[in-house]
């Protein structure tokens, strides 16, 4: 699902009036039935207090044909004006009326910290103070006011956006912003919902489809994309019946260090559970008990050093290369990095030491292979690119990085990103029971798995990304969150490839 700015759904709405011919008050008027449905569904006419905070734009329209329509119901509804300025919208005005006619009351106005009502926790509030027009932090007392909604304990759904939360940048340290529990957002997600600086705000978020143009929604070019099963979907590539395992490729996995030989297993074998021919495990000496005994169905080569990697060499020409789990970047491991990247020059899948040691030995960045992937968290980001003062620098210095060196970059987080240099896609599966030790390296692995079996490696990155994710999903209704660990989220990778394909699933 595309990903759109503020500024291209204000055209899409411009386009949409245009081209059906309807009037602003109209699409306003579809887009808040919509919540109004969504409340009432989930209501189901409970008798409890809703309070409704209107700004005076077309947020605030939006909260107005909402308790139009919750009043006719016969909900409980109180409406606040929230007058943070004499601009009132056309559309806020028109719905301003409808709702005095159909009410019979004057909503309340809020212009100070006086004139605030009191929350109680079983409240039901909406915020429609401001949606996308916001365009400064909002201070003194409408500041204190979305403190106020927050502290309240009430239950809190936002429309389109929590208030005070920009569409385009991160809010500062002290900013008021809305902590909704729920967002019922127009048309498309916001990126900001996905960022980690941002994502707390808006609680759970469900778009509604509120109809703007079709041909506009197709043709714009979205900065980001949001990448659900029906994106993944249509990325996987199904098996030909009359095949063999040299059809799907050989993953060459070089890593390992005494100590950290697991990462090496689980990696391993996650490239075979996302579907490769074949994989062999280059390792050092003292792995080779452990890997033979817990993952027979990989080839092993080691290294002639007992304890780490210091010469790859093998007679192999696998498809890909997935290096760096566990692998330690001693300098001997380095030189040898170094000789494996002038030795390949099909696309490799680099992480965890690998990359530390690209961020240490920065000039062995102009050997990765182009279209390489490279998978770090966070940390190992900063380590690559430097510091950044917010998500939309970072975002920016990663698109800057991946052009210049013509790379894939997968950036891990509870939303993971893939960044193609043109393109960015956000993942949309996963859970917190995935924040768990080699996790990361399972992941390594499925990406390298997918990339031997020919997918191109951005195609390969998005979809095993998802996959990692929807296993995670499907491990956690089965143990729960704390009791996974990334051993099931490769071993249920069949699961996940079947709930790919698989409609009545849930996840
Ligand atoms: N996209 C679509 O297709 C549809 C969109 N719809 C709805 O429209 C919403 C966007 O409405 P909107 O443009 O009127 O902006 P909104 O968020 O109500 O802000 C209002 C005004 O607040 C002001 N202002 C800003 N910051 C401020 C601050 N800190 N403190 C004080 N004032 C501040 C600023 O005015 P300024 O003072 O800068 O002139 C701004 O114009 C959208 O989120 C959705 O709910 C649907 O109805 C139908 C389909
Ligand atoms: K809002």
């Amino acid at each position: 699902m595309k990903i759109l700015s503020a500024e291209q759904l204000k055209e899409a709405d411009e386009v949409t009036l245009k081209n059906e011919g309807i009037s602003s008050t109209r699409l306003m008027e579809r887009a808040a039935s919509l919540v109004f449905s969504e409340i009432h569904t989930r209501l189901e006419g409970a008798d409890i207090n809703i309070k409704i905070f209107c700004g005076i734009g077309n947020n605030g329209g939006d909260g107005l044909v909402v308790a139009r329509l919750l009043h006719k119901y016969g909900y409980k509804v109180e409406v606040y004006v929230v007058n943070y300025s004499d601009k009132r919208s056309d559309d806020f005005l028109v719905n301003y009326d409808r709702y005095k006619k159909e009410s019979n009351t004057w909503p309340a106005l809020i212009k100070r910290e006086e004139d605030f009502p009191e929350i109680s926790p079983g409240d039901f509030c909406v915020d429609a103070i401001f949606g996308i027009g916001l365009n400064r932090p909002a201070e003194g007392w409408l500041a204190k006011l979305l403190l106020h909604i927050n502290n309240s304990g009430a239950f809190c759904l936002a429309v389109d956006m929590p208030s005070g939360l920009f569409p385009n940048k991160v809010p500062g340290e002290d900013a008021a912003v809305i902590k909704a529990n729920y967002t019922l957002t127009f048309q498309t997600p916001k990126l900001v919902f996905f960022l980690p600086e941002t994502m707390k705000y808006a609680g759970e978020v469900q778009v509604m489809d509120i109809g703007l143009d079709r041909a506009y929604l197709k043709e714009v070019k979205a900065k980001a994309q949001l990448i659900g099963k029906r994106e993944a979907r249509q990325l996987y590539k199904p098996r030909d019946k009359n095949s063999h395992k040299g059809d799907y490729g050989h993953t060459l996995v070089v890593g390992g260090s005494y100590g950290k030989i697991g990462s090496m297993v689980l990696s391993a074998k996650s490239v075979l559970r996302a579907g490769a021919g074949l994989c062999s495990v280059f390792i050092p000496k003292c792995g080779y008990d452990i890997l033979q005994t817990s993952f027979p169905e990989a080839m092993l080569i080691t290294d002639k050093d007992e304890h780490e990697l210091t010469n790859i060499e093998t007679d192999l020409e696998p498809d890909v290369i997935c290096f760096g789990m566990g692998a330690g970047k001693s300098s001997k491991t380095v030189k040898a990095f170094k000789a494996l990247l002038e030795q390949t020059q099909k696309p490799m899948l680099i992480d965890a030491d690998g990359l530390n040691m690209l961020s240490e030995n920065n000039e062995l960045l102009n050997l990765l292979p182009k279209h390489s992937v490279l998978t770090p968290h966070p940390k190992e980001l900063e380590r690559l690119i430097g510091k950044w003062e917010d998500d939309f620098e970072k975002m920016d210095k990663i698109e800057k990085f991946t052009k210049k060196y013509k790379i894939i970059l997968v950036l891990k987080g509870a939303h993971s990103f893939i960044f193609s240099g043109k393109h960015t896609y956000i993942n949309n599966s996963g859970n917190p029971g995935m924040a768990t030790a080699g996790s990361g390296d399972v992941l390594s692995g499925i990406i390298a798995g997918l990339m031997s079996q020919e997918y191109e490696p951005l195609v390969a990155a998005i979809l095993g990304v998802y996959l990692h994710g929807l296993s995670g999903d499907i491990c956690a209704e089965e143990k729960g969150y704390e009791a996974l660990i990334s051993g099931d989220i490769s071993d249920n990778l069949g699961k996940a490839f079947l709930a790919l394909m698989n409609d009545e699933k849930k996840i």
